[in-house]
């Protein structure tokens, strides 16, 4: 047939031919590919055709619409565009409702007005800071409380699926989460889930995937929302949120909610998503290729990446089970918050902006942007990093992408070029500074320096720890309210042995608790442990650092069979570290440890600290972060302050664990040694720690009355004094600050003869002294201590240590005191009932033994081993007043 314009269209075939042609029907049966559906916008329904035939949707910009009983009354309820828009994303999502709305968040609200009073959800620990914001939201206003869990492993769910008395009506999921491209198993949680809850809602937030990627509703989940403004239009001109449900109960509430709040995507925003929601498929192809490339480049540089379409990826077999393809997110981790910040900075492609799904590359810090209003010390405690740095890759062409990411990394200072690479790509090599700047560690995609240093830490046999408790000088309670308090190492210490074991178990010995645990290495909880970040493994966690409830629950529950707290305590601090380091070292060492106090226990003498202190040095020499220490060392070797501030971090991470918010004086005291004064921040005011530079050891006597007292009763009772007799105790406080001040001064002068710096310290011990009384946590039994002290031929100044309201209670000991005074002053206070411990204040912080003739020691294959049993033996059964003398004839201590 020849057309006007010249051009002659082939004979159509009969249409009978047509009709009876099997080939035919089978193709006109077959349903449109993604790409297709996704395409095609017309509506399928013959009495939805334009009236005019237009090929793009028209935009109803109108609020009313006249008649009574049409299918439209006002666009609040509903509104053709819109509704074109709702049927496109339910067919491409395969779905049967689906609804559009303002935004991701507005989407996640409507879900949320699903929910009442009472409610509880199941969430990932790690999610969109905005999900997170209005989760606390509902908690505070809504009455719905949340648990996060690790959704990577859907058994995390099953303590709430399992327990009656936890009211689970929502399971909230994304998978890959953001910002760490985690994986959840949409479809083990959705089964679970039904098997315990059949009227939970399973939700899951599908945006780093849409519909194009990943059909949640298929895998058995029940509603999904998607933020539109991401990849749904691509463009980022416009904010929408897209839900979609095919149970009719849900979809009822979720029309109800839009139609009473008023949420529904108006006519423009639902016309510009129709209309760049047509590329979906092709865009999303482009910029996952694109994300691959620029993955593997990451990783072939040694970054941490976290994208699921590299080999490696935990949850990548999962994922390639339940999703169509990786996706365009990814991220990864340089170790160093500034460096990310100078990367970040120095692109010129991609764009600085939160948000995901454009076609134009970004380039964010999730915890300085999208999610900033995570509190720092919660995205702390889900192990979230603050150097990450999120890529959301667009389509522009893959090498300007790299080019662009490659001079920013080389102005950064994260690599340098080793070789030009003559007009090719240049041949990098990654840079990792320690704090002071020098180069530590240069590696193509491995960490050479490390592993080398790894395996040889694995040799390790054996190896004996030890840190010393503490007594407060001056100003407890009052640091309480922002006093300054005096702390001082004791020589009386906590001692740890490391030995390694070759059955794959390990074990903690705790004979002065009366506790021994062994456990198989392999059933440990590994699943709930979220690996460190580099930052981490290089300079230990973060003061703010919160550990992980859920993990020390189960741990209580599951894995440390004791009733005695202190003892519970302990284990769980030494699992939680051990775990962590494991996990991150990748080195999960078979040992005994058995620790042992030379310290009163609950005395006020620091003695959990010590145990920190003791446990952390020895597990992060056993897990290899921190180096073995020379077997032969000189009189004057010391612990390098780098490696104690590590330790430091551990052990106030572990004295968390024990004692939910310590002040952090006590294991800095025991890790550093010598005097410290301290100040904790309050309002408007920072904390400080300072060490007290040339202080002299000072002898002590200190006395245990054997009073039991409650810490935080007394504690409290100072604080509700404070509130209700402001002008009783505030000035006690003010004065209390110029005692901590004046010993400050008196304990580091170069000024004061020694015998000045003693009368000084006796005075103020007094005057402390009397002031704690006022504030009310005075003893009969300390004023007995005082009065016998105080009595001649002694006539010595003592004061009350720690909580006070019993406990122990310290005497100074001028210099050349008669020792034959001292014995008598001794017995005359254990006829009385207390008993006392000759102790030196500000001696060495923690130590690492090497012991006696090391050189005979070492191993066949190098690694350090102690001498012969019965040093061991007599570690383990020597009375806890023997184990000093132990400690100095078993060998050399190198101390901090
Ligand atoms: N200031 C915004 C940040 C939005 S982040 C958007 C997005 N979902 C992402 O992951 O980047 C806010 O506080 O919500």
């Amino acid at each position: 047939m020849a057309s006007s314009t010249g051009y002659t269209t082939p004979a159509s075939p009969s249409s009978s031919e047509a009709a009876h042609s099997l080939t035919s029907s089978l193709l006109r049966a077959r349903p449109y590919r993604f790409a297709t559906q996704v395409a095609t916008v017309d509506n399928p329904d013959p009495s939805h055709k334009d009236q005019y035939g237009a090929s793009s949707v028209p935009i109803y910009q109108t609020a009313t619409f006249k008649g009574m009983g049409g299918a439209y009354d006002y666009t609040r309820s509903g509104n053709p565009t819109r509704s074109h828009l709702e049927h496109h994303i339910a067919k491409i999502s395969n779905a049967r409702h689906a609804f559009a709305v303002t935004s991701g968040m507005g989407a996640l609200d409507v879900i949320f007005r699903l929910l009442k009073p009472g409610d509880e959800i199941i969430a990932g620990n790690d999610l969109y800071g905005g999900s997170n914001r209005l989760i606390g939201y509902l908690k505070a206003h809504g009455g719905v409380t949340t648990h996060h869990v690790d959704t990577t492993n859907p058994k995390s769910l099953l303590p709430y699926l399992e327990d009656p008395s936890h009211n689970v009506a929502m399971v909230l999921l994304e998978s890959p989460t953001n910002p760490l491209l985690q994986i959840a198993d949409l479809e083990e949680i959705a089964r679970l889930t039904k098997r315990y809850r059949k009227d939970a809602i399973i939700v899951v937030d599908n945006t780093m995937m849409s519909p194009y990627l990943c059909r949640p509703l298929e895998l058995g989940c029940d509603v999904v929302y998607d933020s539109g403004t991401k990849y749904l239009s691509g463009h980022h001109d416009l904010m929408a949120g897209v839900i979609c449900c095919d149970r009719d109960d849900v979809a009822k509430g979720i029309a109800f909610t839009i139609n009473s709040i008023g949420n529904g995507l108006s006519p423009f925003d639902s016309f510009l998503l129709l209309r760049g929601v047509k590329t979906l498929s092709l865009r999303i192809d482009k910029q996952q290729a694109n994300s691959i490339l620029i993955a593997e480049y990451l990783a072939n540089l040694g970054f941490k990446v976290n994208y699921p379409g590299l080999k490696g990826h935990k949850g990548k077999e999962v994922h390639d089970r339940i999703a169509k393809g990786p996706g365009a997110v990814l991220s990864f981790e340089t170790g160093d918050v500034a460096l990310s910040e100078r990367i970040v900075g120095s692109t010129r492609l991609w764009g600085i902006s939160v948000s995901f799904g454009c076609i134009n590359s970004l380039i964010s810090m999730p915890c300085l942007m999208s999610h900033a209003s995570i509190d720092p010390a919660v995205r702390a405690a889900r192990n979230l990093p603050e150097d990450l740095i999120r890529l959301c890759v667009g389509i522009e062409d893959p090498a300007d992408l790299i080019d662009d990411l490659e001079a920013a990394l080389l102005e950064a200072g994260a690599v340098r070029v080793v070789d030009e690479g003559m007009g090719g790509r240049a041949r990098l090599e990654r840079i990792v500074q320690d704090g002071e700047g020098r180069v530590v560690e240069l590696a193509n995609g491995t960490l050479q320096g490390e592993e080398a240093h790894g395996a040889a830490q694995a040799k390790l046999q054996k190896i004996i720890t030890s840190a010393p408790g503490k007594v407060i000088l001056f100003g407890e309670h009052a640091v309480v309210h922002g006093v300054t308090a005096i702390a001082g190492a004791i020589d009386l210490r906590c001692y740890c042995l490391a030995e390694s074991r070759s059955d794959g178990q390990l074990s903690l010995v705790l004979p002065d608790l009366g506790y021994s645990q062994t456990w198989d290495i392999a059933s440990l909880p590994w699943d709930k442990v979220g690996a460190l970040s580099s930052t981490v493994l290089k300079s230990g966690p973060k003061s703010d650092a919160i550990p992980d409830q859920e993990l020390l629950t189960l741990l209580a529950n599951q894995f440390v069979h004791q009733d005695k707290l202190k003892a519970v305590q302990a284990a769980q601090a030494f699992l939680y570290l051990y775990l962590h380091l494991a996990v991150s070292s990748g080195i999960k060492p078979a040992q005994t440890y058995t620790v042992r106090s030379g310290l009163p226990i609950s005395a006020g003498l620091g003695s959990s600290a010590a145990y920190s202190v003791a446990v952390a040095s020895s597990l992060l020499y056993s897990h290899g972060i921190l180096p073995a220490p020379a077997s032969s060392p000189s009189a004057d070797s010391t612990i390098p302050l780098e490696h104690a501030n590590m330790v430091n971090s551990w052990a106030f991470l572990a004295e968390k664990v024990i004692h939910g918010t310590p002040s952090g004086v006590d294991n800095t005291v025991a890790t550093l040694g010598g005097a410290i004064a301290f100040r904790r921040a309050v309002k408007g005011r920072e904390g400080s720690m300072d060490v007290l530079k040339g202080f002299d050891k000072v002898e002590f006597l200190l006395t245990d009355t054997k009073v039991p007292r409650d810490t935080k009763t007394l504690v409290a009772g100072v604080a509700r004094r404070k509130l209700e007799e402001p002008d009783t105790i505030n000035p006690l406080l003010t004065s209390i600050q110029r005692i901590s001040d004046e010993a400050q001064a008196c304990l580091s002068s170069t000024t004061l003869s020694r015998s000045e710096q003693l009368d000084t310290l006796s005075r103020l011990v007094e005057q402390n002294h009397q002031h704690l009384v006022s504030l009310g946590v005075g003893h009969v039994a300390l004023e007995s201590v005082r009065s016998k002290t105080k009595e001649q031929p002694w006539g010595l100044a003592t004061k009350l240590t720690g909580a006070g309201g019993g406990g122990c209670a310290v005497t100074v000991v001028p210099d050349g005191f008669p020792e034959d005074k001292l014995t008598a002053l001794r017995a005359a206070l254990a006829n009385s009932g207390f008993e006392t411990y000759a102790t030196s204040v500000g001696g060495r912080g923690f130590g690492v033994l090497i012991p006696a003739h090391a050189s005979q020691l070492e191993t066949a294959e190098g690694g350090v081993e102690l001498s012969a049993s019965p040093q061991q033996k007599r570690f383990e059964e020597a009375q806890t007043e023997e184990l000093g003398r132990w400690a100095e004839e078993a060998g050399v201590w190198v101390c901090a």
